[in-house]
């Protein structure tokens, strides 16, 4: 089961404060989408209404086109799973996965512990629920750990007993709330390709928050990135890493961060450059890939200061600072540049198709003639 979901003009305000400002975003059917951001842009926000456990001030959200606003929680087919996992301590991982699907299909009498078992006629249900239970367990591997309570549980299992717990429903739309934030950096990678395989074999509508923005680009099919309450630009990962349209999203998205200078200070490194930049001054930002330690015919040289290499293995990252002060790192392979070479002056190479140009606000100029190297990303 699978569900398309549109937020429509969605505003949210606490006292005098607004937190989302119209924000609008249309989810396709078995989607994964991923909101990411920095701290406190509103994320968390925007995914509780989406589940109906904050009202919105403004707008509508809707699943298949139909409005769920009035609807609390529980009617929404919607699960969530967060970052704390929620589970009921004194319940077994048993009973954690089974609780909403008793809560839905017991009459409350029958769900009561001990004596519930001697209500009358709740026999097949029950074997239903416990099936249910065990083949959402083995989806995420822990059902040797049914009858565990969540304290002898570490935190990765811990995860999927929550996320098994939502898998249990059938949920028309499943809600994460950086449900990987508390594991370790290996686990998380771990959890991130499960989370993602999941999705596949589910093929229902994920909506995914988390700030790392790693996370996102590694597992969803599109993310929307917000800032301050809005929701700047929402395309695939690809297309956000190799054509972002606004200046803060190209430097939330990839890691190492792009390099920025301005049109200015890049002719004065290298009067060159002139002929490709617009009259006017703008900001020319350009990712690691564009920046050069070999020499090429149609590049143009700026000299830069060593400052810092990192050692990734087959790859080293290194750190630039041009004269004017601008840092910027170049990707290249191991062995490439001794560790000596730190603190000593080299040329680099910006071919001029890498470059992405944003004015004054931030926003993306078109620039066909030095386009070709954003489109190929
Ligand atoms: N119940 C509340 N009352 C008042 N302000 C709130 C409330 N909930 C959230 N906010 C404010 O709304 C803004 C957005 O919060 P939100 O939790 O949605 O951000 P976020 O992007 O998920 O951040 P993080 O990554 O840190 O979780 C923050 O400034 C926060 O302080």
């Amino acid at each position: 089961m699978t569900a398309a979901v549109q937020l429509r003009n969605i505003s949210k305000s606490f006292g005098e404060t607004q937190t989302l400002r119209d924000v609008s975003l249309a989810i396709r059917p078995g989607e994964f989408m991923s909101l990411v951001g920095p701290s406190g842009c509103g994320k968390s926000t925007l995914l509780r209404i989406l589940a109906g456990l904050a009202p919105q001030s403004g707008g509508t959200v809707s699943i298949d086109g139909t409005g769920i606003d009035h609807l609390p929680p529980s009617a929404r087919d919607i699960a969530m799973v967060f970052q704390s996992y929620a589970l009921y301590p004194h319940m077994t991982v048993r009973q954690n996965i089974g609780t909403p699907l008793r809560m839905r299909r017991l009459p409350a009498p029958a769900r009561l512990p001990g004596i519930g078992r001697l209500w009358p006629g709740q026999r097949s249900k029950r074997n239903g629920i416990d099936q249910a239970v065990i083949d959402a367990a083995r989806l995420v591997e822990i059902e040797p750990m049914l009858d565990r309570k969540p304290a002898a549980l570490s935190g990765g299992q811990r995860q999927r007993v929550a996320l098994a717990r939502a898998i249990v429903r059938h949920p028309r739309v499943f809600l994460m709330d950086e449900p990987l934030s508390n594991l370790d950096a290996r686990l998380r990678v771990t959890m991130r390709a499960e989370i993602a395989a999941l999705h596949r074999r589910l093929g229902a509508t994920f909506v995914y928050v988390t700030h790392d923005q790693v996370e996102a680009m590694t597992m969803s099919d599109r993310v929307a990135v917000m800032m301050d309450g809005e929701i700047v630009q929402c395309a695939t990962p690809t297309q956000l890493y190799g054509n972002p349209c606004d200046l803060r999203v190209a430097r939330f998205i990839g890691s190492p961060e792009i390099a920025t200078i301005s049109s200015d200070e890049l002719i004065s490194e290298n009067g060159g450059f002139a002929p490709v930049l617009p009259r006017d001054p703008v900001t020319v930002a350009f990712r690691p890939e564009a920046v050069l330690l070999n020499p090429a015919a149609d590049h143009l040289e700026v000299s830069a200061t060593l400052e810092r290499i990192e050692q990734l293995g087959p790859e080293l990252l290194v750190f630039l600072r041009l004269g004017s002060g601008t840092r910027l790192c170049a990707r290249a392979a191991a062995g490439r540049i001794p560790p000596s070479a730190e603190g000593q002056s080299l040329s680099v190479w910006l071919p001029a198709r890498g470059f992405m140009l944003f004015d004054a606000n931030g926003s993306r100029l078109d620039a066909p003639h030095i386009r070709e190297f954003a489109d190929a990303g």
